[in-house]
């Protein structure tokens, strides 16, 4: 199944960034959460944010969402038809139509972002069907173009996500939530939690995709190893601020901050 035969647009690169963080901060008492942080996302890039668990990577990633305000610092949207929209002070109506036609969380946990009680189909029909589409055969016809993308069978369309395994599930995950074709993704440690042998060929997937479809992407992983493969810039985040920001190759190459240093050290030995 080609991409091609997808009906939908592909993106046109911009110079503008499509998604704009500035002194972006959420405190939970005790110096917890994260700190003042700036960040800007262009159009077919994608940002890796990396660091120990606890750095307030998720927090960012649920902030940039839209999911938790932050309590100083706003997120920007910058709309294809030029307008702008800044997330936090947005109506909870303008919040809702941008998570159902622009933006697309996937949870690193699939249970977090499918519904486990209704068909694999019906989870990749379902972002459609709230945007408009109700066409019996284009539904099941996207589900089923969808499902072979993200290298399920579909002979398995009408089955229950909770008869799929976990790598299974998080590319049923992916496929629910790329099928709307969002223009912005947001990714928390997808590859998380998943053997190595399947996370290494839901990143070949994830690559393929990010690359194919052009896809926007903010990517949250502690693993290096996946930042190297699919982000183009990475920030590094300890105790909720970003110490060093940069190129993939050069941040993970040539580390400045001390602590970045120690990250990528503490990868490269045994
Ligand atoms: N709802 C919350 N209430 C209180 N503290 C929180 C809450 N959410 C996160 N924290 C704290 O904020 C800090 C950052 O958490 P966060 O989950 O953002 O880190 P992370 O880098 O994503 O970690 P991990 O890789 O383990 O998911 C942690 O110390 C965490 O305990």
């Amino acid at each position: 199944m080609s991409l091609d035969s997808i009906p939908f647009l592909r993106p046109s690169l911009s110079a503008h960034p499509l998604l704009e963080a500035t002194g972006l901060s959420r405190d939970y008492g005790g110096g917890q959460g994260c700190r003042g942080v700036d960040l800007r996302l262009h159009q077919g890039e994608v940002l890796g944010i990396v660091g120990e668990s606890g750095s307030g990577k998720s927090t960012l990633l649920r902030m940039l969402a839209g999911r938790e305000s932050p309590d100083r610092g706003r997120v920007l949207y910058h709309r294809e038809d030029g307008g702008t929209l800044d997330i936090h002070a947005a109506r909870e109506a303008e919040r809702r139509r941008l998570a159902r036609d622009a933006l697309g969380l996937v949870h690193q946990h699939p249970r977090d972002g499918l519904r486990m009680n209704v068909s694999a189909g019906a989870n990749i029909a379902e972002r459609l069907m709230s945007r408009g589409e109700r066409h019996y055969g284009r539904l099941r016809a996207q589900a089923l173009a969808w499902m072979a993308q993200v290298e399920l069978d579909p002979v398995r369309i009408d089955d229950l996500p909770v008869t799929f395994s976990g790598g299974m599930q998080q590319r049923l995950q992916i496929a629910r939530v790329l099928v709307t074709r969002p223009r912005l993704v947001l990714m928390d440690e997808p590859t998380g939690g998943l053997d190595v042998s399947v996370q290494a060929r839901l990143l070949d997937l994830l690559r393929t995709l990010v690359r194919e479809l052009g896809l926007s992407v903010v990517l949250v992983t502690h693993d290096l190893a996946v930042a190297r493969l699919l982000a183009h810039r990475l920030l590094v985040m300890q105790h909720g601020r970003v110490v060093e920001s940069g190129l993939t190759d050069q941040v993970l190459d040539d580390p400045q901050h001390a602590y970045s240093q120690l990250l990528v050290s503490s990868v490269l030995t045994p």
